[in-house]
């Protein structure tokens, strides 16, 4: 491929490896960007629209975009409030994927106990803005300076490894599961930031004219998003139940209400919260509703 394939095209940045990438494969089907990744290339031509996917490290996503040479991309929060060209991003949507947190860890047998006893001493982390950030605020209210301060030092992965290794009395990194907190004999004293995957764009957009596929593309990446996270809930009620009903699902903006060939029987349909479900259930049956179903969204656009 050469460069000019590219000119005129919508560049979307997408995390290369890692714990975004699959959820970022899926989010481009379900926008129906088709393309053929040929080995090795880390540029490639969208077939169904001019877009062509550039695939990078998630951390070297935010300075891409804040520059204006790429017009969206798809990275972590946390490594968006990392970067120097945050300025220049805007947070589009929330992705509701690679929700983790940053965290301040120690290990478990420390005589640290609170992140006010770490501070002064030495913290390993990948996060050196973030973590340099919140330990400046406590040095400060602890009025340590000088060679006081806390030592903030930056290493590239592995950064669990830090204390057994004598490198450090305290981490900050990335908790999700806690698993490899766990592993690595340590616990969490503080939360320095809750971090989930976004959508980005340029304040700075060298190629204006996208801006209306840049909305296009906005819009069906908010529909996948949007079906991931509701069902259609549909269910059988007495008329006299419907307020009672309608006040458990009351739809995003209102339920559909059909009548049934059966006197005083309604069918009530609503769009629910998945991670809902249950409850909702719980509470239909509880008013008389009968035969309730849920239907997964294939996707959808609200
Ligand atoms: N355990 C996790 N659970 C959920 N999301 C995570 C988790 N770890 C990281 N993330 C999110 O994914 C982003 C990329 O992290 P990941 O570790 O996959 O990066 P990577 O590209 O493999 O980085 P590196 O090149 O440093 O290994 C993070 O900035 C964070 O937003
Ligand atoms: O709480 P958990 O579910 O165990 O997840 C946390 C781990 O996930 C991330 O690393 P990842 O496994 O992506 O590998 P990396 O260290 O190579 O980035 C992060 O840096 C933690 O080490």
């Amino acid at each position: 491929m050469n460069l000019e394939s590219l000119d005129g095209r919508l560049l979307f940045a997408i995390p290369k490896k890692g714990r975004l990438y699959e959820k970022c494969l899926s989010i481009l089907a379900g926008a129906d960007i088709q393309f053929r990744r040929h080995h090795r290339l880390d540029v490639c031509l969208a077939l169904n629209h001019p877009i062509a996917l550039v695939f990078l490290p998630a951390s070297d996503i935010p300075s891409f975009v804040g520059k204006g040479n790429v017009d969206l991309g798809i990275t972590g929060h946390d490594v968006i409030l990392e970067a120097t060209m945050q300025e220049h991003v805007t947070e589009v949507l929330r992705l509701g994927f690679g929700k983790c947190a940053l965290q301040v860890q120690v290990p478990e047998s420390s005589e640290i106990k609170t992140v006010d006893d770490l501070a002064g001493k030495r913290v390993v982390t990948s996060f050196e803005v973030l973590a340099g950030e919140y330990f400046d605020a406590i040095d400060t209210r602890l009025q340590l300076s000088g060679e006081n301060k806390t030592r903030i030092e930056y290493v590239g992965g592995s950064v669990e490894a830090a204390c057994a290794l004598g490198l450090a009395d305290g981490i900050v990194d990335l908790v999700e599961s806690g698993d490899t907190m766990r592993a690595a004999g340590l616990h969490a004293l503080a939360t320095v930031l809750d971090s989930e995957a976004v959508l980005i764009k340029s304040t700075v957009p060298k190629h204006t004219h996208l801006a209306p596929l840049i909305g296009l593309i906005t819009s069906r990446i908010a529909g996948v998003i949007a079906s991931s996270k509701y069902v259609v809930c549909q269910y059988n009620i007495l008329r006299t139940q419907l307020p009672a009903a309608t006040a458990i699902t009351p739809g995003r903006r209102a339920p559909t209400i059909s009548p049934l060939e059966e006197e005083n029987w309604l069918a009530v349909s609503s769009m629910v919260e998945k991670g809902k479900i249950a409850t909702i259930m719980d509470r239909l049956v509880a008013i008389g509703a009968e035969d309730i179903m849920i239907f997964n969204l294939d996707n959808c656009r609200v």
